[in-house]
C-alpha cells in the first residue's frame, strides 16, 4: 500500500462510503472493516478497487488453521492489498493464512500483504492482565506477538504507535507497523486507549497510520485528512 494515511471507512452502506469519498480527489488508501464488509459484501471491495483505491480489508481472522486458510484463499481472489489475522490464533494459524493467500492469488498478481493484530489499541495493560490473564507488560506482549507473526512469515503487525519503535528494533524497519488509534489534539479518544498523534507515529517509526473518526466525524473531513497527511509526512515528503 502507499504510505499515505489509511482512512477507516466505518460506514454502514456503500452509498455513505461514496458520498464521503466524493469529498476527496485522488487514489487514497482505505480500510474496509467488519461493519461495511458484512453489510455490502465483496461488491464494496470491487467498487473501491475499480475506483483506484488501495484496500486494507480489516476482518481480523481468528479461527482454526484450516478455516483461516480457506477464507484467505477467497479473500486473495478479491484483489485486496492488505489483510489481517489475530496473532493470538498462533503460528499454525498464521502459516495457514499465508498458504491460503498464496493459493488464492491469481497468477501474475501480487499476493496481498498480511499482518497480525498484536494487542488491540483499545486494550490497556490492566485489562490485558486481568481479562486475558497475560502476566507481563503490554509492550512485552505486543513484542511477543510481533516476533511470532514474523516467525510465521507474515509481513508485519497491527500495533499502537507506542510499540512501533521497539518492534522496529527487534523485527526490522521494513516489517510493517500499521498503527490505528491516531488522534489530533482536538479529536475525542472514543473507545481507544493507546492513542497518538500523526507526528508521534512518524517519530516512532509506524509504517502506516489508520485514521477513522478523526477524519470521518470532522466538520471538514478533507481538511482533517490533509492536516493529518501533512503531519504524518513530516519533512520527508512522500
Ligand atoms: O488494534 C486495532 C485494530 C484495528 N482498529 C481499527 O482501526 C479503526 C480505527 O478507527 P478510529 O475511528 O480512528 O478509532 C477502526 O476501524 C478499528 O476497527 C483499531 O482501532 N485498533
Amino acid at each position: 500500500m502507499k504510505t499515505s494515511p489509511i482512512i477507516a471507512l466505518d460506514f454502514d452502506s456503500s452509498q455513505k462510503v461514496f458520498d464521503f469519498l466524493s469529498l476527496f480527489e485522488g487514489d487514497m488508501n482505505v480500510k474496509v472493516g467488519m461493519q461495511l464488509y458484512y453489510k455490502e459484501g465483496p461488491a464494496i471491495v470491487h467498487q473501491l478497487k475499480e475506483a483506484g483505491f488501495d484496500v486494507f480489508l480489516d476482518l481480523k481472522l481468528h479461527d482454526i488453521p484450516n478455516t483461516v486458510k480457506s477464507a484467505m484463499e477467497v479473500l486473495a481472489k478479491l484483489g485486496v492489498d492488505l489483510v489481517n489475522v489475530h496473532a493470538a490464533g498462533g503460528k499454525s494459524m498464521m502459516e495457514a493464512a499465508l498458504e491460503g493467500l498464496d493459493k488464492g492469488t491469481p497468477a501474475g498478481n501480487r499476493r496481498p500483504s498480511i499482518i497480525g493484530v498484536t494487542q488491540l489499541t483499545s486494550t490497556d495493560e490492566k485489562q490485558m492482565r486481568e481479562e486475558q490473564l497475560i502476566d507481563t507488560s503490554l509492550r512485552e506482549s505486543v513484542l511477543h506477538y510481533a516476533k511470532l507473526t514474523q516467525a510465521s512469515g507474515l509481513d508485519g503487525v497491527v500495533c499502537s504507535v507506542h510499540e512501533a519503535s521497539l518492534i522496529s528494533e527487534e523485527c526490522g524497519v521494513n516489517f510493517l507497523k500499521v498503527t490505528p488509534g491516531i488522534r489530533l489534539p482536538e479529536s475525542g479518544k472514543h473507545d481507544q486507549i493507546r492513542i497518538a498523534t500523526p507526528e508521534e507515529a512518524r517519530r516512532q517509526g509506524s509504517t502506516h497510520i489508520v485514521v477513522g473518526r478523526a477524519i470521518t466525524n470532522a466538520a471538514d473531513p478533507r481538511a482533517a485528512y490533509e492536516t493529518i497527511h501533512s503531519k504524518w509526512k513530516g519533512m520527508d515528503g512522500e
